[in-house]
């Protein structure tokens, strides 16, 4: 668990003091994959370089598992240090040294014997899939695969703690994928706590189950993924859940789509992430005699499963429709909402 109690980082230059990151107090789970997200300028990078004292706080307390990182010497810290692995935007990487000796640096500062420390660099880079890749240099690397160097270098110590840069702002959507898809399976497999900081709410949505909105040094909204996806209250976390879920001003496009119907009920139908309701349609096309067409919708993958909203039309006997949306509702997590009865 990770405790952080009025953190706060004032910069002063010659003619400017700027409290990058003001009084955040927030609590992280063990074994919680934690997002922190916020525009360019929010104080994010402060913040997660404050976690490991890459930077030194104005003030407050950070405390992982019982420990006060923010009152360890120099050289507490270093030995604490590798128990906090990080990744960043731009890799890091020393690039005269190759895959394998990258990986093995933080090994060889923590004193470790050669044999243990080539065993234990094969099994992360086995963990990391660079199999084959062990003697090349970064330059002859792609994107992700330099990332996937970075995370194993990281990782290399066990350290209870990922702090996550940026850690996919280079990629293209693709290889960003499939680093958060580690990012998942690293979390599972060696129950470590991730915390990541991005601009893109894709990311967060994608694999965290928490998520800290950050704006001016501050955290001005913060709660399960899915609850900040349902009800944004702040004006930048709305912004944010935008970039995912679209607008939701397309009122005139449903309208007209829904005129276009003359007979039945237009359903709009409310998944709010839960993977028990991926099949709802075809289900509810099997168990009742209804036709079931799709409208239009915006659905978009979780952790937690499908969230988002369709339109549906629900065509055939009034009391069969009406069996059906009984099922929806009683039966399912799906909220439902008669937009228009038709008949
Ligand atoms: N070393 C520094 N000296 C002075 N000001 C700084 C320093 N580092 C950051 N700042 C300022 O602190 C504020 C927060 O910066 P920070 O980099 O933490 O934000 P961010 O949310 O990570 O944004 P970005 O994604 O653009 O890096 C900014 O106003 C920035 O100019």
């Amino acid at each position: 668990m990770i405790s952080i109690e009025g953190l706060k980082k004032i910069f002063t230059t010659t003619n400017n003091r700027i409290t990058a990151v003001d009084d955040l107090t927030l609590d992280i789970a063990e074994g919680e994959i934690f997002g922190v997200i916020g525009y360019s300028g929010a104080g994010k990078s402060t913040f997660v370089r404050l976690l490991n004292r890459l930077e030194e706080p104005s003030a407050g307390k950070i405390v992982i598992d019982d420990q006060e990182l923010t009152a360890l010497s120099t050289n507490q810290l270093r030995v604490t240090r590798q128990e906090i692995g990080m990744i960043f935007q731009h890799f890091n990487l020393l690039w005269s040294r190759t895959v394998k000796d990258n990986i093995a640096f933080p090994l060889e500062i923590a004193g470790m014997p050669k044999r243990a420390r080539e065993d234990r660099v094969q099994e992360l880079i086995e963990l990391v899939g660079l199999a084959g890749r062990e003697d090349a240099y970064p330059s002859q690397l792609s994107g992700g695969q330099k990332q996937r160097v970075g995370i194993a270098r990281a990782l290399a110590n066990r350290p209870k703690v990922l702090l996550c840069d940026e850690a996919t702002s280079a990629l293209d959507p693709e290889t960003t994928n499939a680093i958060l898809d580690l990012l998942v399976d690293i979390n599972a497999k060696l129950g470590l706590t991730i915390i990541l900081i991005t601009h893109e709410m894709h990311v967060i949505r994608k694999i965290c189950n928490q998520v800290a909105v950050m704006d001016e040094g501050k955290i001005v909204e913060q709660g399960d993924v899915l609850d900040v996806f349902l009800r944004p209250e702040q004006h930048v976390t709305k912004k944010f859940v935008e970039q995912v879920m679209g607008t939701d001003d397309d009122h005139d496009g449903v309208e007209k789509l829904i005129n276009t119907y003359d007979s039945g009920k237009i359903i709009r139908l409310h998944f709010v992430g839960d993977t028990a309701n991926q099949a709802l349609i075809t289900q509810i096309a099997r168990s009742f005699r209804i036709d079931i067409n799709i409208l239009q919708g915006k659905i978009t993958q979780m952790q937690q499963g499908a969230y988002g909203t369709l339109f549906v039309q629900m065509d055939g006997e009034t009391d069969e429709i009406a069996r059906a949306i009984n099922y929806i509702t009683d039966e399912t997590s799906v909220e439902v909402e008669v937009v228009q009865d038709v008949e």
